[in-house]
């Protein structure tokens, strides 16, 4: 995408009417957003890392904004990359648009430059931008502070259910892929016809996200109402991804997010992905089961299984976590 000016947006772009971001009502997955009841819980990690009566009310803030958002706040601060190989075939790495599935598919509103970061062997750098400069150092930093925030928060989350510290970093082979996603948004002329992204629940365990400060364009759907998430200078917002849902047995619910386009302002933000080993099986934890009382609510499935079927889903704007529900 590039910028040209245009009274309306190309139909390729053009949202089905029952599914645009402006309307009221509609289904599951569309409708107009409204300003959430109460702000994101911001989590203080130094306090959260702290042990007695400050470690467990940072606690007790993580297990409720984990329950009623699934995504928190945690304090704290083209072409030779195109994801099109020959201007053909597509791979998720590089930069582009989606992968086009269907002649009829709805595009999102924005292009996305999706690189794998670890392991650090399967890296492919020709698809690293050298411009600009620093590009590549920076986002290597930025991957290790990621990181540390993802370990603090992925222990702090098995002692909520009373696991082990380490039952969801241990699930973490050292092929486990981190992918960086970074999302460039156009204004839009018409950003009532169009979706910056459309709506989804990302895969793998959970995501860190960081977006512009000057535009509130993300979205959250609860209950079946989309709420605008108000941006927040400084500071990350945590998403709960499907691996997650299904590994607590559905006690923490991955989080259904969209992003709307602006007339005026573009928009960029950056997320990054902490996804299992392909050989993985994703499934319940054990001690969160019991037999007739707490049965598993999701089947288990291979990690590879799953991406093939995320894939497939998010083409069509369906959720494949919704296939794996018993
Ligand atoms: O741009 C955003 O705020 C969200 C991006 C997102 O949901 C994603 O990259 O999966
Ligand atoms: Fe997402």
């Amino acid at each position: 995408m590039s910028w040209i000016a245009l009274r309306e947006p190309p139909s390729r772009y053009v949202r089905h009417e029952h599914d645009r971001p402006g309307l009221a009502g509609g289904g599951a997955l569309v409708g107009a957003a409204a300003d959430m009841p109460e702000p994101v819980p911001v989590i203080d990690l130094r306090r959260l890392l702290s042990c007695g009566a400050e470690g467990a009310d940072e606690a007790a803030k993580l297990r409720s904004a984990l329950q009623s958002w699934g995504l928190f706040l945690p304090l704290e601060k083209k072409q030779k990359c195109s994801n099109l190989v020959d201007g053909k075939r597509f791979q998720v790495e590089g930069y582009g648009n989606d992968q086009v599935k269907a002649q009829d598919q709805v595009l999102d509103w924005s292009d996305r430059l999706n690189l794998k970061v670890e392991p650090q062997d399967e890296r492919n750098l020709a698809k690293w931008p050298r411009h600009p400069e620093h590009f590549r150092d920076v986002l290597l930093e930025y991957t290790l502070k990621s990181k540390k925030m993802k370990c603090t928060i992925l222990r702090a989350m098995a002692r909520l259910l009373e696991l082990d510290d380490g039952y969801f970093l241990n699930t973490f082979s050292n092929k486990a892929p981190v992918t960086v996603r970074i999302n460039h948004y156009l204004p839009c002329p018409r950003p009532d016809l169009v979706l910056g992204f459309k709506p989804h629940s990302d895969d793998g365990v959970l995501a860190t996200l960081l977006v512009d400060s000057h535009l509130c364009a993300l979205q959250v759907l609860r209950d079946g109402v989309w709420y605008n998430v108000p941006t927040k200078p400084h500071s990350m917002l945590i998403n709960i991804g499907d691996f997650m849902e299904v590994m607590s047995n559905g006690i923490f619910k991955s989080t259904v997010h969209r992003v709307v386009a602006d007339t005026a302002k573009e928009r960029i933000s950056l997320a990054m992905f902490y996804a299992l080993d392909s050989e993985h099986e994703i499934k319940p934890a054990a001690d969160l089961l019991l037999h007739d009382k707490q049965p598993a609510k999701y089947k288990e499935v291979k990690t590879m299984d799953y991406m093939a079927g995320f894939y497939e889903h998010f083409a069509r704007g369906t959720r494949v976590i919704d296939s794996m529900k018993i």
